[in-house]
């Protein structure tokens, strides 16, 4: 295995930088990412009087764009797929009614679809009232707390969020806070606290930077590939501002060297495998798929901890991750008190079917697999969420698929 492989701008900054941008009037976004989740808030964001917004499975589409209309007053609805109205929003929805917003729930109370009823503008005269207060539960999505913060600079009194419980995936808050930064607010990170004044956004130009989470797909490849093989990946940044980029120390456990070659190129080489990983995912969920997969296939024993969110993404992805390992010889075992052990035995690729779960990253985690014998992956056009030229890119380093890949848009 040799060659470059290109991997997406950053979802979850493209789709912050929009955001922002909306809420700044201006400045230009550059290398913005291919990812339907991205597309899609961009289509949603030009047209801000739509009587009804599909997010569809778009998780930071449907909790950014929540907590945008909502402050920003409109009155319309907020919809998505069979799965997102099975994720929670609750904790989001309360904070927004907190700040004054009219929100109902059309169907379940505490899921989408959303009614916005607009807003009750709250009153800037209190000359006493420093910060707006609210307690917000860092435990089930960060999505909520990096929504809050993006509109916070234009609310009468800003925001002082006080974080509750464990907080998981905190690098994508400070991902919000760097971007935010970056386009002229300031929050100030007090640990539980979250601050932010009332301030203007500036105009900023902005470009992204490549994804990391899509890049774990590409260590996966090297971890299972033979010795002397090596990769390049482009556009990833050496100091990056997404939680993971923790890939790069995972991996290194698992075999996988990296070298920064040039600021924003990577070379992953084959290197020594450890007999055991043990690994916390509190802070970069995405990855724990890519790495289950890769410690079953290699035989290393791993205990994961920080699951707790997986439950609530895409698919259950601890279900999914359990039923699809199976069928390998593989096996996530839930060990109590938030443990999970990956053992495998007699791991075999030899032409199993892998349900998919209409999530873009059970996709991506398994085909790996395919270095080790053939697979066939259900919907494979699951990946366009964050990564629509993901097949052509396995094409390109020499995999062959069959169908040969679709232009996914
Ligand atoms: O803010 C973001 O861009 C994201 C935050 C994480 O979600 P949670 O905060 O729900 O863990 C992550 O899993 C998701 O893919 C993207
Ligand atoms: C969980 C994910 O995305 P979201 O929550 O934004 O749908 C993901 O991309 O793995």
């Amino acid at each position: 295995m040799r060659g470059t492989a290109q991997v997406p701008a950053s979802k979850s900054e493209s789709n912050r930088a929009l955001i922002i941008q909306a809420l700044a009037g201006g400045g230009e976004l550059h290398n913005l990412s291919d990812a339907n989740d991205t597309q899609l808030m961009q289509r949603l964001l030009r047209n801000p009087a739509a009587p009804v917004f599909d997010t569809e499975d778009a998780g930071t589409v449907m909790r950014f764009l929540t907590a945008y209309l909502a402050m920003t007053g409109r009155q319309t609805e907020l919809t998505g797929t069979a799965r997102m109205q099975e994720r929670p929003i609750q904790v989001l929805v309360a904070a927004l009614r907190e700040l004054g917003a009219r929100i109902e729930y059309q169907r379940q109370e505490g899921y989408p679809p959303l009614r916005l009823l607009g807003r009750t503008p709250q009153a800037a005269t209190d000359a006493a009232a420093d910060f707006t207060e609210l307690n917000v539960r860092g435990d089930i999505s960060s999505q909520y707390i990096s929504a809050l913060l993006m509109v916070g600079p234009t609310l009468p009194h800003g925001l002082r969020i006080w974080l509750t419980g464990k907080v998981g995936s905190r690098p994508y808050i400070r991902m919000t806070q760097a971007l935010m930064q970056h386009f002229g607010a300031v929050c100030r990170d007090l640990g539980e606290v979250l601050e932010v004044r009332p301030q203007a956004y500036r105009p900023t130009n902005y470009t992204v930077e490549g994804d990391w989470s899509a890049a774990s797909y590409w260590y996966a490849i090297v971890a299972l590939a033979p010795e002397g093989s090596h990769l390049t990946l482009p556009t990833l940044r050496r100091y990056s501002w997404q939680g993971d980029q923790a890939i790069v120390a995972i991996m290194a456990q698992l075999g996988v060297l990296t070298e920064f070659l040039a600021d924003e190129t990577l070379r992953l080489t084959k290197g020594p495998v450890a007999a055991h990983l043990t690994q916390d995912f509190t802070d970069c969920p995405d990855l724990a798929q890519t790495v289950a997969v890769v410690a079953a296939a290699l035989g290393v024993a791993a205990t994961f901890t920080g699951l707790e969110s997986l439950r609530i993404k895409e698919t259950d992805r601890i279900a999914a991750l359990q039923t699809e390992l199976a069928k390998f010889g593989g096996a996530l075992t839930d060990a109590g008190e938030g443990r999970f052990v990956v053992s495998a035995e007699n791991f075999r690729v030899e032409g199993q079917t892998v349900a998919t779960y209409h999530d873009h990253r059970m996709a991506m985690a398994f085909a790996p697999l395919a270095l080790l014998g053939s697979l066939t992956l259900e919907a494979p056009q699951v990946v366009r969420k964050s990564y629509p030229q993901f097949w052509r890119e396995l094409e390109r380093v020499g995999f062959s698929t069959n169908p040969a890949p679709a232009p996914a848009f």
